[in-house]
């Protein structure tokens, strides 16, 4: 049995069981309990503050944690990255008032930082030379500078509209972070088969996002143009329709290039298209 330590609530809770329930691993809907088993693979979920995921994973109490990249850095615990998620992609940015002219990382030197990552600037900090004042706030970082409790911010940066908001603009980028599988160095062997089973299964679930399985009718005649421009997994799978001189083709398409790609093949003359999506993918 693989225990996950997993955010009880917050900005990772919901990918987190999602991507869980995408990998078929069944767990009770009822949330009030803090540790839960799945009814149908080894493991049990244990739900936590992520503040306390890395030390969790680090002593053993947890074989696997979900956490961001920014709090595992923080933490500084001696567990392994396992798998990069891809989810809860944000940066930890230094930020100051707008209407500062920013001369360079320098300007830090003598002011007051608000940061609830005190671990990850007082290394950075350090690591440049600067000598600034670190002071430590859990919540509301972005409203220091304005009621004077700070000059600059050290914070979490998605979209920037907190920063704007709070008339703050953000002069130096970190570190990047994303949603993180962590993992206990010293697993069993029995557990590690475990582990195997579920990367094998992320691995199926991440493979898919952003693919779409692709049918269209096309002129038999036209095949040879319409492959050209498929850049599919493998060759696609080409069938005879009932109707003379028309063929049936399937393939996987990226998202990315996709309305480009059927821009061209209605272009060559495909039609009927159908866009499905994919939900697993073992490649
Ligand atoms: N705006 C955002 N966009 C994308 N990811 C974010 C954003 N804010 C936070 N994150 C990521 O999600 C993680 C959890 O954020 P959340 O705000 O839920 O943390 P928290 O308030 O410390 O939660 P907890 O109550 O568990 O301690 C962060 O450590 C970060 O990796
Ligand atoms: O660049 P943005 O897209 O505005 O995102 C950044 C904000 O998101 C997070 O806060 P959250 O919204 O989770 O609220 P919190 O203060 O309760 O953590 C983070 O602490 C920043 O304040
Ligand atoms: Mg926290």
């Amino acid at each position: 049995m693989l225990r996950i330590a997993v955010q009880s609530k917050g900005r990772l809770f919901e990918d987190t069981m999602a991507l869980l329930a995408e990998a078929d691993i069944k767990l009770p809907t009822s949330k009030r309990t803090l540790l839960t088993q799945s009814s149908n693979f080894p493991v049990e979920v244990l739900f936590l503050r992520d503040d306390d995921i890395p030390q969790c994973v680090a002593s053993g109490v947890a074989d696997l944690g979900i956490v961001g990249e920014n709090e595992f850095a923080e933490r500084n615990e001696d567990a392994e990255v396992v798998y990069r998620l891809g989810f809860s992609k944000c940066r930890l940015s230094l930020a100051i008032h707008k209407e500062i002219d920013y001369p360079g990382l320098e300007w830090f030197n003598g002011r007051k930082i608000a940061t609830s990552y005190p671990g990850i600037l007082k290394r950075f900090l350090k690591e440049k030379g600067i000598q600034a004042d670190i002071h430590v706030i859990t919540g509301s970082v972005e409203i220091a500078p304005g009621i004077g409790l700070a000059d600059a911010i050290f914070d979490i940066v998605s979209s920037g509209s907190t920063l704007i908001s709070n008339n703050l603009k953000e002069v130096e980028v970190i570190m990047k972070s994303e949603a993180l599988l962590i993992g206990n160095k010293n697993m069993t062997a029995e557990k590690k088969e475990v582990l195997q089973e579920l990367l094998f299964r992320l691995n199926a679930v991440k493979a898919a996002e952003d693919k779409k399985y692709v049918l269209m009718n096309v002129p038999t005649d036209k095949i040879k143009d319409i492959i050209e421009v498929l850049p599919g997994i493998k060759s696609p799978t080409i069938m005879p329709l009932a109707t003379e001189g028309w063929s049936s083709i399937h393939t996987v398409l990226d998202q990315k290039c996709f309305w480009e790609i059927i821009g061209k093949l209605k272009a060559i003359g495909a039609q009927g298209i159908l866009v499905l999506p994919i939900e697993k993918m073992i490649l």
